[in-house]
């Protein structure tokens, strides 16, 4: 990650200057170039995620960034978004605090690659990045969003072409899109908007350590476009966009920002096989191929 004095954007100095945002997993990967462009701009905010220590690290170096003055933008919250009660205390906190929640980041989460997992893993992955956005979408709309509207944007994944070797994450970030825009429609009376980002490989340590290694991600360059792997600040760009009054009618809707990886090649090989029914299930058809 960059050091905190060198975080570029391309908006303007005070874009989000007297707002609070809350982003979960903050203080690493995505989460922090975006907790880092965020605060960049003038807002606080909040970075909830499972481990403090993390957190207060994160805060503590982007914070030093920032003119003294201004200090502190960056607040460390302990969080697991599995848990619903610890959710809405990051709410209530985030309130009390701070007196507003203009914006909800939904970034916490993650995956494992696995062929075929047990029933615990594919409950551990869906609690995380389905159900915990659904927490925290519904805490923001219930303690502050349905009273005076908001902007949310979730994270989500290339899931386009199904996700062979990480179908709990395929499943779980379908329904995150598809909970988007049943919530675009419902909560567009309280002036709230929904949207997400899809990240195509997105190079960072962390994640890259949680697969192995950056060689894992270098594996994938074959599928994408752009011929290079993405960075941080590149999902963090869209996601500012559309917190930002330049989205202002924009709901409901995805952003990829994947070096056009979600519309080219699957990663995936199915192996030779002859395994298939014939034509109608009837050998004979065969003849027709
Ligand atoms: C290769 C290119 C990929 C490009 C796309 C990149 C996508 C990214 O998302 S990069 C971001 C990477 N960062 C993360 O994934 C965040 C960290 N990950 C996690 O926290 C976990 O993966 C989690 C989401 C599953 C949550 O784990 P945790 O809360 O620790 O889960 P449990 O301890 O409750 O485990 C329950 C159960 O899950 C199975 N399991 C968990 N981790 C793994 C693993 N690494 N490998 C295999 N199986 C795993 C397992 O069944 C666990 O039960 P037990 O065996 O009884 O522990
Ligand atoms: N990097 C990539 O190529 C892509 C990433 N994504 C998604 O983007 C998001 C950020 O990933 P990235 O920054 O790359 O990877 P990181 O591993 O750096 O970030 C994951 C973050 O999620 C937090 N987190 C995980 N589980 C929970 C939980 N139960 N409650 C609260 N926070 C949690 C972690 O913090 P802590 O451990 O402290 O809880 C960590 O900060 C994830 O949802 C990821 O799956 C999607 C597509 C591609």
């Amino acid at each position: 990650m960059a050091a905190a004095s060198m975080i570029r954007s391309v908006f303007k100095k005070e874009l989000f200057s007297g707002k609070v945002a809350i982003v979960t997993g903050g203080a690493t990967g995505l989460g922090r170039a975006i907790t880092e462009e965020l605060s960049s701009l003038g807002c606080k905010v909040v970075i909830a995620s499972r481990r403090l220590e993390n957190l207060e690290k994160a805060a503590q170096e982007i914070n030093e960034a920032i003119p003294i003055s201004l200090r502190p933008r960056v607040f460390p919250y302990q969080c697991n978004i599995r848990n619903e009660e610890q959710v809405k205390s990051l709410m209530k906190y985030t309130i009390d605090t701070h007196g507003a929640l203009d914006y909800l980041v939904n970034n916490g989460g993650g995956q494992f690659a696995s062929p075929a997992i047990s029933a615990k893993g594919w409950l551990a992955v869906v609690e995380t990045n389905l159900t915990g956005t659904f927490y925290c979408c519904k805490h923001a709309y219930n303690e502050w969003m349905a009273g005076h509207g908001g902007a949310i944007v979730n994270i989500i994944a290339d899931m386009y072409k199904g996700f062979p070797n990480m179908a709990h994450t395929g499943a779980a970030r379908a329904g995150v899109q598809n909970l988007m825009m049943s919530l675009a429609l419902e909560w567009a009376d309280c002036g709230i908007r929904i949207n997400c980002v899809s990240p195509g490989i997105i190079y960072s340590e962390t994640a890259a350590k949680n697969y192995g290694g950056r060689h894992v991600f270098d594996e994938g360059l074959h599928i994408i476009p752009a011929k290079r792997l993405g960075i941080p600040e590149e999902v963090s760009g869209a996601v500012c966009f559309l917190l930002s009054p330049a989205a202002s009618y924009i709901t409901g809707t995805t952003i990829k920002v994947d070096g056009g990886q979600s519309f080219y090649r699957s990663p995936f090989t199915i192996p030779e096989h002859n395994s298939f029914p014939p034509p109608l299930e009837d050998p004979e058809l065969n003849s027709k191929l």
